[in-house]
């Protein structure tokens, strides 16, 4: 199966998705030269209501952690969105060391870790399987972490239960709420293109927002992002093997695209 090792990592992923090759991939580092200042979005400021008592699940998918949220009453919409979006999950990516993690790069510039808001386009398709394989059906917000002194409080909720879900397939239900908001940038200063899901079957179904603020999170903290598991409980091996250090495609060209920029 794909991964992130050397054998099954993202220069091997088109031999099994051909997607994967696609003019549209994404991550993309963000060449600040080319991002246009575009007027269509200045009068339609991203919006998103999240409440803030949500119950979730967090899961191991053998590729990192990810947390299904029930996204009855969630809300996107504005910014380079033409409908209102759902919230389906959210997930993180990170690497080995702090140099590295993000997967979408600024100038060249890695951050830790990058924190993903997947969304999917339901007032026009019926459910997140169906939007997955439209050109306008997912819209995902990402978000820089840089290394701070202080533990991300909202992130520590999720955090604390990985423990629970150290190895793949395992999941554990959340009883306290998680406030969804918090988990983004003060500035709603961001970039736009159109992409893809950064794994496979990498889906060239994605409206990308990246916010250019970053937020923090702790070494600790993403310490025990790099202790979760790739493999099951069952497969009996070394204490120190199949530990998910990283998890982050790194970009692909941006071809022809527009990246557009937004925000103050
Ligand atoms: N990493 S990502 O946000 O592009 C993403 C989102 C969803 C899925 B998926 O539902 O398989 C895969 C990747
Ligand atoms: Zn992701």
């Amino acid at each position: 199966d794909w991964g992130y090792t050397d054998d099954n990592g993202p220069s091997t992923w088109a031999e099994k998705y051909p997607l994967a090759a696609g003019a549209r991939q994404s991550p993309v580092d963000i060449d600040t030269s080319k991002a246009t200042s575009d007027n269509s979005l200045v009068d339609r400021e991203i919006d998103w209501s999240y409440p803030s008592n949500c119950s979730y699940r967090i899961v191991n998918t053998g590729y990192g952690w990810r947390v299904d949220t029930y996204g009855d009453d969630t809300a996107l919409s504005g910014g380079p969105l033409s409908e209102v979006y759902k919230l389906e999950q959210f997930h993180c990516h990170w690497g080995a060391t702090n140099d590295e993690g993000s997967e979408h790069t600024v100038d060249g510039k890695s951050y830790a870790a990058e924190l993903h808001l997947v969304h999917w386009n339901s007032e026009k398709y019926s459910s997140f399987k169906e939007a997955a394989s439209q050109p306008d059906g997912l819209a995902v917000l990402g978000v820089f972490m840089e290394i701070g002194n202080a533990d991300n409080a909202e992130l520590e909720k999720i955090i604390s239960l990985i423990p629970k879900i150290i190895h793949k397939g395992q999941d554990s239900q959340a009883s306290f709420d998680l406030d969804f908001g918090s988990l983004l940038p003060e500035s709603k200063h961001y970039w736009t293109y159109l992409g893809s899901l950064t794994t496979p079957p990498c889906n060239e179904c994605v409206i990308w927002t990246v916010f250019k603020e970053p937020i923090t999170i702790s070494e600790r903290q993403l310490e025990v992002f790099r202790s979760l598991k790739s493999v099951g409980e069952e497969d009996a091996i070394e204490p120190e093997e199949g530990k998910l250090v990283k998890n982050y495609r790194p970009p692909l060209p941006l071809g022809n695209r527009v990246l557009r920029e937004c925000g103050p």
